[in-house]
């Protein structure tokens, strides 16, 4: 599927680091290194513009390394980039360390996954049919 970018930005555009890659990193489009206090979260810009086409959305979500090695987190997580969105995509990020941590320029701060979605039309009714499951939720399967 092609879809139309835009990179105003100084980085390569995102890519599958494999074959069967779900998300391509984004990178951090800064004029400075910016650093992080502990839980201090700001929004990285990426340069980057797109045109989705009806139907589907973006999600940017955490990098597992930087989540595990450094406590940076997506703090929206999953952003979500509707497809008519022409703005430039920003990632949410936020400290969860108890560290200073410095974003710098081209870091690979997130991952983007395309993906469909479905829209609804609400059909209200005053009850709904029967489960066997009922109203049980919270951790109340597997119940001995
Ligand atoms: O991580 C994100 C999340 C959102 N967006 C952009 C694309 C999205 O289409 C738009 C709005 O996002 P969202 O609907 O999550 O924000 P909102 O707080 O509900 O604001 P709005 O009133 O603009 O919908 O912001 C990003 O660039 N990065």
């Amino acid at each position: 599927m092609n879809v139309k970018i835009v990179n105003k930005g100084k980085h390569k555009l995102p890519h599958y680091a494999t074959e069967q890659s779900a998300g391509m990193d984004l990178r951090a489009n800064l004029g400075a290194p910016v650093t992080l206090k502990p839980l201090e979260r700001t929004l990285i810009k990426t340069g980057l513009f797109m045109e989705l086409q009806a139907g589907y959305e973006a999600q940017i979500r955490p990098r597992s390394g930087l989540a595990f090695k450094q406590g940076i987190t997506v703090l929206n997580a999953p952003g979500t980039i509707d497809a008519d969105y022409r703005g430039e995509i920003g990632v949410l990020l936020v400290n969860l360390s108890n560290e200073d941590v410095t974003i710098e320029d081209g870091e690979r701060v997130a991952q983007m996954v395309i993906a469909k979605h479905e829209q609804v039309e609400w059909k209200e009714v005053n009850s709904l049919e029967d489960s066997n499951r009922g109203e049980g939720g919270f951790g109340s399967t597997g119940k001995k």
